[in-house]
């Protein structure tokens, strides 16, 4: 076959067609108005921008996978349903891991199977239950056999940014390997060219998702694809169990607001996430947070001088990327502060470091001194700290939980603003141990029942905006267990608010009671004085009417 004349460089600029009776059927409750549109610019290529001023929280997108696949390195899992699978059962015919002859007979298999078969050595096939990046080649082949299967969605396909020619120059081994495969082992009759924009494809616009079994999965969505990056993003992605995304705005927007995610997380430093996005999307990030020195006031990525002990070595946003000094103006390159960072990560990348309280706070007071309060290692290591004291449940342990999530939220709510998940679940975690405080606090008689009460509210305060956020995981998702525990601790609040009131009205009639019995021991006094200073007076005039006598 000939594939010449379909070079995808013809393709190459083609807007993706966005289908408005999709949008509206997708998302019943809309007016009909896609909320985004598609501009273009010269250096980010496409991009998708608000068409009206949208809330935080609103739906802009809902849209299923074109293609869905494993993620590059996976576990075993088997090629039909996606289960994970060990590798006792194999497809007869390509030897690739399933879970039963139900699903290796499955018709959406045998299409990937026929060109399977082909690597009569298995050089391609997984062979033990270790992660393997093998899975890398699945969801490239489906890819592939779109062409013949669905010639409309295949030019869909194609549209899709891939920065080929780039990714063809710099050979990296895991592209060259998949690109080999099709070509020599297990060849599917694409030229070349196609197999490197098809690679291309996958790692520039596929986004994971996760299976109700746990198994990660990765798809490509071809408006959702259109999102462009910013590490300060305006919108997040949520995805049920069948793949499904959903593209929720995570601040107000305005009208021609471009509606943007992140790429990477935004927990990494400055030069990691340039470095990924070049090294994966080719670009250059200058969205608002990498533009400023100072990451909005963090510092996230910068240390502390270590000549003058006094400025931030910030970075210095030019080619030489060099850090300089806030303060004495001291400067170094990028990989001397790079290993630096790193030295002060491996202080706490040990979890088993952290035994107690004590220890644990130790190291947070290491990290102040090298790094400082808002430094990406203090935030590594709030989390390592968090999972490591577990279930410790001592009011220390409590104290500090509360602490770390109270600063958590902070700094999060200057790097990604808004109804992200992660504001949702550490709001519900802040929202627990503050609880658990209050009323350890109250029964030890620390605190008074009006500063309980108080307490007691603003955790109440708390789960309200959880709510709102988790509410906007889509329903077959695994993440709606953060819902269930929302609606646990929703519970818990209720009954301690129920018990307060019970205890406030037990006091009260204990108060009553006391106060009765008080008077009562009053009047009683009152009466025995009364009939005591009566007989006294009737002794006294019987003693007078004697003397009278
Ligand atoms: C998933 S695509 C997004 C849509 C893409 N702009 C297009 O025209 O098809 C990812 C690619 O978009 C470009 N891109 C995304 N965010 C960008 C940004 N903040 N600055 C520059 N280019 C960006 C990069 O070329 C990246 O590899």
């Amino acid at each position: 076959m000939n594939f010449a004349e379909e070079s995808p460089m013809d393709v190459e600029n083609d807007l993706v067609s966005i289908d408005r009776e999709e949008y509206i059927e997708n998302n019943p409750v809309s007016d009909g108005e896609l909320p985004y549109k598609v501009v273009r610019s010269d250096y980010s290529g496409r991009s998708l921008v608000a068409t009206k001023g949208l809330l935080a929280g609103y739906q802009v997108i809902q849209e299923l996978p074109l293609l869905i696949g494993p993620t590059a390195l996976s576990v075993p899992i088997c090629l039909s349903c996606h289960a994970p699978v060990s590798t006792l059962y194999r497809c007869p015919v390509c030897q690739w891991p399933m879970c039963s002859e139900t699903c290796s007979d499955d018709p959406l298999h045998i299409s990937e199977c026929q060109i399977l078969s082909h690597d009569k050595k298995m050089i391609g096939v997984p062979t033990n239950e270790d992660p393997t990046p093998r899975y890398d080649l699945i969801l490239i082949l489906r890819c592939l056999l779109l062409k013949h299967s669905d010639p409309k969605q295949w030019k869909k396909l194609l549209s899709l940014n891939s920065h080929w020619k780039q990714r063809k120059k710099d050979a990296e081994p895991h592209h060259m390997a998949a690109v080999q495969y099709f070509s020599k082992v297990c060849p599917t009759g694409h030229d070349e060219d196609t197999l490197h924009k098809i690679r291309g494809i996958v790692i520039t616009n596929c986004i994971n998702s996760r299976t109700s079994s746990g198994v990660s999965l990765r798809g490509i969505y071809p408006t959702i694809s259109l999102l462009n990056h910013s590490c300060r993003p305006s919108v997040a992605l949520r995805s049920d169990e069948h793949g499904q995304l959903f593209v929720h705005t995570t601040v107000e927007v305005e009208e021609d607001d471009q509606l943007v995610f992140s790429y990477v997380p935004p927990g990494e430093p400055y030069w990691k996430r340039q470095r990924d996005l070049h090294d994966v999307y080719y670009f250059k990030c200058s969205c608002e947070r990498c533009a400023d020195r100072t990451e909005i006031n963090t510092h996230f990525s910068s240390l502390k001088c270590p000549k003058c002990k006094k400025g931030f070595m910030d970075p210095m946003l030019n080619k030489k990327k060099t850090y300089r000094c806030s303060s004495c103006n001291y400067s170094i390159h990028q990989v001397k502060l790079m290993h630096l960072s790193i030295a002060l990560q491996a202080l706490y990348n040990n979890e088993d470091k952290i035994v107690d309280v004590a220890s644990a706070i130790n190291l947070l007071k290491e990290i102040h001194v090298r790094g400082h309060g808002k430094h990406y290692t203090w935030l590594a290591c709030a989390a390592i700290i968090l999972k490591a004291l577990g279930k410790t449940i001592t009011m220390d342990a409590h104290r500090l939980r509360k602490q770390l999530w109270m600063r958590v939220i902070d700094m999060h709510s200057i790097l990604e603003p808004g109804m992200t998940r992660r504001r949702g679940v550490s709001l519900l975690q802040l929202s627990s141990v503050s609880a658990v405080l209050a009323i350890q606090d109250y029964n030890i008689g620390r605190t008074s029942k009006v500063r309980l009460l108080e307490e007691v509210q603003q955790c109440q305060q708390q789960l309200i905006e959880a709510r709102q956020i988790l509410m906007l995981e889509p329903p077959a998702s695994t993440e709606q267990r953060w819902l269930r525990m929302e609606e646990k601790e929703r519970r818990r609040l209720e009954e301690i608010m129920e018990q307060v009131e019970d205890l406030q009205a037990t006091r009260l009639i204990v108060e009553q009671d006391e106060k009765q019995k008080q008077e009562d021991r009053v009047k009683e006094l009152e009466d025995v004085t009364k009939q005591e200073s009566d007989s006294e007076s009737e002794s006294e005039s019987e003693e007078e009417r004697g003397k009278d006598d």
